[in-house]
């Protein structure tokens, strides 16, 4: 076991795995052993000595009983090992993605968790079994190795000098083998994925009326998955046989050295014929040392990425922290870029006081969601500081700053369960009446009321049995239930219908009683009704005050607010003048400079 598997041996586990290890090593050699015996015993016996062949089968007789004892045993305790090392290595990863920094939720490697829990501990796991098999594939013709040196140098020597050269024949085959079943499965993929493609487009591509589009794609991977895996069962034939093309040869080989011997009376004909078969047995593990090489070289791998992920280091974080003394948040000139990317804030200061809503506006990409990841901690800055509450975020512990916080974000992530169960996810501890007022006063109920289960009614994965408004009236009704004095909330962008419009401005409402709301803005309502807003450009806030104030600087956001006022009477007119479905205007259309809808 080398390098990542080693390391992902907990303490407690070495000393079963060792013993483990070493009786493998032990019954790998008694099977030597075994074989070694059955020579003086089939020498005696095609001498004619049955006398001296009986008590040879007495250590044959020990040896294999011993044999079996001990593969019953390495039986249990490879499934005991394997299981209690699965079990150590879930729990040491459901440990870590608990301390994981919430951002790292955010980044590439976090689609990796589903194949890296499933697949990979699985696969660590049986490496238990691979080690015994191994450590047979080695001790084993070693032990038969010193046998044959030992009864007759030149046989063994030849046998010897066979290994190598099979070993390379075994190995050369099977990279072609690899090699062809890579391309192999890739094409398969491939042809899988444009299938699914194809399948998802459908809707789109006949509502557009292209139903021939994207099939010659389709075909296109089909047939290379064909041409892959006709190259895959021509090619990966000789390969196959390469490997036991060497067999062959190496046992021809000992075959006339050994008729070569007894030709010269140099070896009688029952010894010539029982170390012909001790040499060969002696090379026959090399096929499943080679089969072994490629199973360990993914449970490596498969090992480097579980130990990259608990090598991730959590946010530091103080034993007790600080206390939060209030809801008000204060940003002092903080930097921050996301790993290998530029600096997204530059140097940003904005105070978020206590009890008050506050609207981030700004540009698609100018920062705004990271602002409420960098408050959430989901970050630290490389500059300034955010506290929370008179408390810089790095002095408290990640469960009190969480305790003030409830995040609503855009794309509301809903469990498969009851809204009432989505609703209480925020406070565990919430009783009934406390579920169904914060249900209410989100305006979820008449959600409720129109689906077939009522508060019973499952949402589906993700919340997809609801439209993009419910579910965030439904996360809205969750972080009231939570009662957390801070909300961070981005609000959604996609059009809603008249009725969840007014249904999550009411719900809005409801949240901005007694609490601190950093919103960031998308409708101009929300925005007109904020008691600051702050505009964000390049990094920075560049102006930052009430609606009307900021209209009386006139500077960047009036002159956004002057473009909004345009683009909406275009569009009042384009409604009552167009014809019935034309587009609405520059309402709808990709927004430039400052990102929001009317
Ligand atoms: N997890 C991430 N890893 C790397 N870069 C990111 C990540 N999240 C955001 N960014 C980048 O940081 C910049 C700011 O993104 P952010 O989401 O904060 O902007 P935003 O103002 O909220 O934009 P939008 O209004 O479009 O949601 C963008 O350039 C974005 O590409």
């Amino acid at each position: 076991m080398t390098g990542h598997l080693r390391a992902l041996v907990a303490a407690d586990q070495r000393r079963p795995l060792g013993r483990y290890l070493a009786a493998s090593a032990g019954y790998a050699v008694s099977e030597g052993v075994a074989f070694g015996v059955l020579v003086p015993l089939l020498t005696a016996l095609f001498a004619g000595h049955t006398a001296t062949a009986g008590r040879w089968l007495l250590p044959l007789t020990a040896a294999a009983v011993a044999g079996w004892f001990a593969h019953y045993y390495l039986g249990s305790r490879a499934l005991r090992c394997s299981s209690a090392w699965r079990r150590a290595l879930y729990a040491r990863l459901g440990d870590r993605l608990l301390t994981l920094p919430l951002g790292w939720f955010d980044g590439p490697r976090a689609g990796e968790v589903p194949q890296l829990v499933i697949g990979d501990v699985t696969r660590v796991a049986t490496t238990v079994f691979l080690a015994q098999a191994l450590i047979g594939a080695v001790l084993t013709p070693v032990t038969l190795g010193v046998f044959l040196l030992g009864y007759d140098w030149r046989i063994g020597l030849a046998a010897l000098l066979a290994v190598p050269v099979v070993l390379v024949a075994l190995t050369v085959g099977r990279r072609v083998t690899e090699r062809l079943e890579a391309a192999q499965h890739a094409a398969t993929t491939e042809a899988g994925a444009r299938l699914v493609e194809f399948a998802g487009a459908q809707p789109t591509l006949r509502a557009a009326g292209h139903t021939a589009a994207g099939r010659a794609d389709l075909d296109e991977a089909l047939a290379g998955q064909y041409r892959a895996t006709r190259r895959d069962v021509l090619g990966a034939l000789p390969g196959q046989y390469l490997g036991q093309l060497g067999i062959h040869l190496t046992f021809t080989a000992l075959l006339v050295t050994g008729l070569a011997l007894a030709t010269h009376h140099q070896l009688g004909p029952g010894r010539m014929v029982a170390l012909v078969v001790l040499g060969i047995s002696l090379l026959r593990p090399l096929d499943t040392l080679v089969d072994l090489g490629s199973g360990l070289r993914s449970c490596q791998a498969s090992a480097q990425r579980i130990a990259e992920l608990l090598a991730v280091e959590p946010l530091p974080e103080p034993a007790t922290g600080g206390v939060i003394a209030h809801s008000g948040i204060e940003i002092t000139d903080a930097r921050f870029g996301y790993p290998g990317g530029p600096d997204v804030l530059t140097g940003l200061t904005l105070t978020i006081p206590a009890g008050r809503t506050t609207a981030l506006v700004g540009a698609s990409g100018a920062g705004k969601t990271t602002v409420t990841k960098l408050i959430a901690r989901f970050y630290d800055v490389t500059a300034g500081s955010v506290r929370v509450g008179g408390v810089d975020v790095r002095e408290l512990t990640s469960g009190d700053l969480l305790d003030h916080v409830a995040l609503v974000f855009q794309d509301v992530y809903l469990l498969d369960a009851s809204i009432e169960d989505n609703i209480r996810f925020g406070n565990p501890d919430a009783t009934p009446e406390q579920v169904r007022d914060a249900a209410r006063r989100a305006r979820v109920d008449s959600i409720v009321a129109r689906l077939p289960d009522g508060w019973a009614s499952r949402v589906g994965e993700g919340g997809r049995l609801l439209s993009g408004g419910e579910r965030q009236r439904v996360a809205i009704a969750r972080a009231l239930c939570k009662d957390a004095p801070i909300v961070l909330l981005d609000e959604a962008t996609a059009s809603l219908d008249a009725e969840n419009e007014a249904a999550v401005h009411a719900a809005l409402a409801e949240l901005a009683v007694r609490r601190t709301i950093l919103v960031i803005a998308h409708r101009l309502d929300t925005i007109t009704r904020a008691d600051q807003i702050a505009v964000l450009d390049g990094g920075r806030v560049v102006e930052c005050g009430p609606h009307a104030e900021l209209l009386a600087q006139d500077g960047r956001y009036a002159a956004f607010w002057r473009e909004r006022e345009r683009a909406r009477g275009w569009r009042l007119r384009a409604e009552g003048a167009g014809p019935a479905g034309a587009p609405a205007g520059p309402a709808d259309a990709p927004k430039e400079g400052l990102s929001v809808s009317g």
